[in-house]
C-alpha cells in the first residue's frame, strides 16, 4: 500500500522534502503494523524524535505514519484511509508540530491559529488535545487548545483571544466561534485536518463542515473570488478516516486539492471508481442534493468499502433469542471477569435510555451465590466497576466517566456510539455489541476500540436468530465472524449451588441458569421503582431505535418480527408490552401537562437515529 502521488504539486518552499522517506517508500508496502524506518528517517526534527522515543515510548513509526508523515511535510493535501488503532493521530500531528516549531519568525500567540483539527466527539477532542500537549512539550512557544460543545463559551473566547496555535475542535462549537468570536485569529491558518472524517459526517455535521470550509475560504469548489483572501500562505488540508463512503468522498472533493492518497484501493483506476459511484456529488447534505460539478478532484472509492480490521482481532457473534438477551449478557460478562479478573470491556447499546438502564443493572444487580434460592446472603452479580457514556449526559459526567474508565484496570463501559469514534482507551480487551450497529462502518468503529496498535482483542456481536442475515451484510465488506461457544460458557455455571456433572442438551431459553438469572433480574426490576422506570424508558427507546434502521438493514431488523413480550423480558419487565407502552405514554402526557403549567414548552422530541 504505497503512497500514491496524484498530479504532484511542487512542495512549498518552507516545507522540506523528505528524500530518505522517498527512497525507502517500498519498505512500507508490507503487512506489518510498524515500519522498519525510524522517525528521524522521515525527516522529523531530532528534538521531536527524541521526545517521541524517550518520553512517549514510541520506538519507531507505524507503517501508516511512515507513509503519511513525509507527504504531510511536503505540503500536499492528503487523504488517509487506515485501520483503527494504527496511529493516524500522530501521522498528522507530528508533521504539523515539526513544521510549526521550525517556523521563522517564531510562532507567537498573537499569530493566532495555524492548525485546526476537526473531530466528531468531545471525548476525541480531549484525547487529541492531550496528545498535542505531549507533542509540543519541548516547544513551549506552540500552544495547543480545544473548543467543543458543552464547555463554557466565554472561557473559550478568552483562550482564543490569547491565541491558540493548534486548535482541536468539534464542528458545531468551531462554527459558532468562527461566526461570533471576533478575536479568534485564523488569518495564518495553514492546516485543516478532518480526523475521523466518516464519523464527522455520519453524526450529521455535514452542513457545519461546509459552512466552516466556506468561512475559512477553503472549499476547493468555490469560485476563485470566494477563496481565502486572508491567507497568503498555502493551505494544506488532511483528511483521515478508518472507512470511506460517498459522503467522505464528497468531503474530500470539496476540501482537498490533488491529494496524495494513502490506503485506498489502488487497483481501481479513477475512471472505474467514478463509474462505481455513478454521479459525482459535492454536497455533504444528502444523497438527493443537487450536484455541483467538480472541476478539481476525482477522489472516489467503490460504493462498497472493504474494511481493514486489525489482523489479531478475534470476531465472533452469539445467537440469542430476544427474551434471554440480558440474562445472556450478564452471564457472558460474569464468565469473562471470572476467567480474567483484570480486564476492560466496552458494551455498545443503541440508545441513551438503554445505556442508563443497563448501567444500573450491571452495577447494582445482586444475587445469592450459585443462584441458590434459599440463601439470604446477597452479593453483586458483577464485582467490577461499571461506567456509562452517552450524549445526553452532562459534560462533567461524560468527562468523569471517560477518564474513570480510562484509568481503571478492570471495568465495564456501557455506552452508545458516542464512544465508538476514535477513542483510544488503553487495555480494552473486549467489545460487546449488545445492540447491532447500523451501517457496517459503525461495526468497524466499535470493534476498533480494542486490538489497538498490535494488542490482542475480542469482539462479540449479539444477534437474534431472525437477524443473522446481518452477517452477510458484514461479509460484503470483507468482515467475517465465527460463532461464540455460549453453550460451553453456560455449562460452566452452577445451578442451586452445584455444577451438574452431565447435562442433556437443553435449549438456551430453558436452561436452569438462564431461567434463574432471568428470575433474579425480573424480581430486581419489579422491586426497584427507579430501575423499573429506567427499564420502561429503555424498552420504548430501544423499540424506536430498532425501527429506525435504514435502507437494506430494515429488511434484517424488522420490528414486526419482534415479539414485544420477549423484548420486555430482555429489559427485566414482566408486564405486557402494551401496558409498558401505555404507561410510558401516560407519563409523557403528564410531563407535558406539568411543563405547560410551569409555562415551558414541551421538551424537544428526539429525532431518530437517537442521540448518540
Ligand atoms: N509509533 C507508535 N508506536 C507505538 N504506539 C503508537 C505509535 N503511534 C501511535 N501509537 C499508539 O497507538 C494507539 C492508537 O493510535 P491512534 O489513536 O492515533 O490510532 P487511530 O488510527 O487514529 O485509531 P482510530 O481510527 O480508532 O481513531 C495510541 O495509544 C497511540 O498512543
Amino acid at each position: 500500500m504505497a503512497a500514491k502521488r496524484k498530479l504532484g504539486r511542487p512542495p512549498p518552499a518552507a516545507a522540506p522534502a523528505a528524500p530518505k522517506a522517498k527512497a525507502k517508500a517500498n519498505e512500507d508496502d508490507g503487512e506489518g503494523l510498524f515500519s522498519s524506518r525510524s522517525f528521524a528517517d522521515l525527516g522529523l526534527h531530532p528534538t521531536l524524535c527524541a521526545h517521541l522515543q524517550d518520553k512517549m515510548g514510541f520506538q519507531g513509526p507505524t507503517r501508516i505514519q511512515a507513509q503519511a508523515i513525509p507527504v504531510a511535510m511536503s505540503g500536499q493535501h492528503l487523504l488517509v484511509k487506515a485501520a483503527t488503532g494504527t496511529g493516524k493521530t500522530l501521522a498528522y500531528l507530528a508533521p504539523i508540530v515539526h513544521l510549526l516549531q521550525m517556523r521563522e519568525p517564531r510562532v507567537e500567540r498573537t499569530h493566532g491559529t495555524f492548525a485546526l483539527v476537526i473531530v466528531p466527539t468531545r471525548e476525541l477532542c480531549l484525547q487529541v488535545y492531550g496528545i498535542t500537549q505531549q507533542l509540543v512539550h519541548r516547544f513551549h512557544w506552540l500552544v495547543p487548545g480545544y473548543v467543543m460543545g458543552g464547555e463554557s463559551r466565554s472561557k473559550e473566547k478568552a483562550r482564543l483571544r490569547k491565541g491558540i496555535s493548534i486548535l482541536i475542535a468539534t464542528p458545531g462549537r468551531l462554527l459558532d466561534h468562527l461566526q461570533h468570536t471576533s478575536s479568534f485569529v485564523y488569518s495564518n491558518l495553514r492546516w485543516i485536518v478532518f480526523d475521523e472524517a466518516d464519523s464527522i459526517l455520519e453524526l450529521g455535521f455535514g452542513k457545519a463542515v461546509e459552512d466552516i470550509l466556506g468561512l475559512l475560504g477553503s472549499r476547493t469548489d468555490a469560485s476563485d473570488e470566494n477563496k481565502s483572501k486572508t491567507d497568503p500562505m498555502q493551505r494544506q488540508n488532511l483528511l483521515l478516516s478508518a472507512t470511506l463512503n460517498e459522503k467522505v468522498n464528497r468531503l474530500a472533493n470539496i476540501s482537498l486539492k490533488n491529494p496524495v492518497m494513502i490506503g485506498l484501493d489502488e487497483q481501481k483506476k479513477p475512471s472505474e471508481r467514478s463509474r462505481a459511484l455513478g454521479k459525482k456529488h459535492t454536497s455533504l447534505l444528502s444523497d438527493d442534493e443537487e450536484d455541483i460539478p467538480d472541476k478539481h478532484n476525482n477522489i472516489v472509492e467503490p460504493a462498497v468499502d472493504d474494511f481493514k480490521l486489525p489482523a489479531q482481532l478475534v470476531q465472533r457473534y452469539v445467537k440469542v433469542s430476544c427474551g434471554s438477551r440480558l440474562a445472556v449478557l450478564l452471564t457472558i460478562l460474569k464468565s469473562q471477569f471470572e476467567r480474567q479478573v483484570s480486564q476492560k470491556v466496552v458494551v455498545f447499546m443503541s440508545t441513551c435510555d438503554a445505556v442508563d438502564f443497563h448501567h444500573t443493572v450491571l452495577s447494582q444487580l445482586e444475587w445469592s451465590r450459585g443462584l441458590a434460592l434459599d440463601t439470604d446472603k446477597k452479593q453483586k452479580f458483577l464485582g467490577c466497576k461499571v461506567f456509562r457514556l452517552h450524549g445526553n449526559m452532562d459534560q462533567e459526567d461524560r468527562k468523569k466517566s471517560y477518564l474513570g474508565f480510562s484509568s481503571e484496570k478492570s471495568a465495564i463501559l456501557v455506552c452508545t456510539d458516542v464512544a465508538a469514534r476514535g477513542l483510544d482507551i488503553p487495555k480494552v480487551r473486549c467489545i460487546i455489541q449488545y445492540d447491532s450497529p447500523g451501517e457496517a462502518s459503525e461495526y468497524v468503529h466499535r470493534v476498533g476500540r480494542t486490538a489497538r496498535i498490535g494488542e490482542k482483542g475480542e469482539a462479540l456481536l449479539f444477534l437474534q436468530p431472525v437477524e443473522l442475515d446481518y452477517l452477510k451484510d458484514l461479509e460484503l465488506h470483507g468482515v467475517s465472524l465465527t460463532e461464540y461457544p455460549f453453550q460451553k460458557v453456560l455449562d460452566g455455571f452452577p445451578v442451586n449451588g452445584e455444577k451438574p456433572l452431565k447435562r442433556k442438551p437443553i435449549s438456551l431459553d430453558m436452561h436452569p441458569w438462564i431461567l434463574s438469572v432471568q428470575r433474579t433480574l425480573e424480581n430486581y426490576v419489579a422491586s426497584e421503582a427507579t430501575t423499573n422506570k429506567l427499564a420502561r424508558d429503555a424498552f420504548c427507546s430501544w423499540l424506536r431505535a430498532y425501527t429506525a434502521h435504514r435502507g437494506e438493514l430494515k429488511k434484517i431488523f424488522m420490528v414486526k418480527k419482534l415479539h414485544l413480550g420477549h423484548v420486555a423480558r430482555s429489559f427485566g419487565l414482566k408486564e405486557q408490552p402494551s401496558l409498558v407502552g401505555r404507561s410510558h405514554q401516560v407519563q409523557l402526557k403528564k410531563r407535558k401537562k406539568e411543563q405547560k403549567r410551569e409555562g415551558q414548552g414541551p421538551t424537544k422530541r428526539r429525532k431518530f437515529p437517537t442521540k448518540k
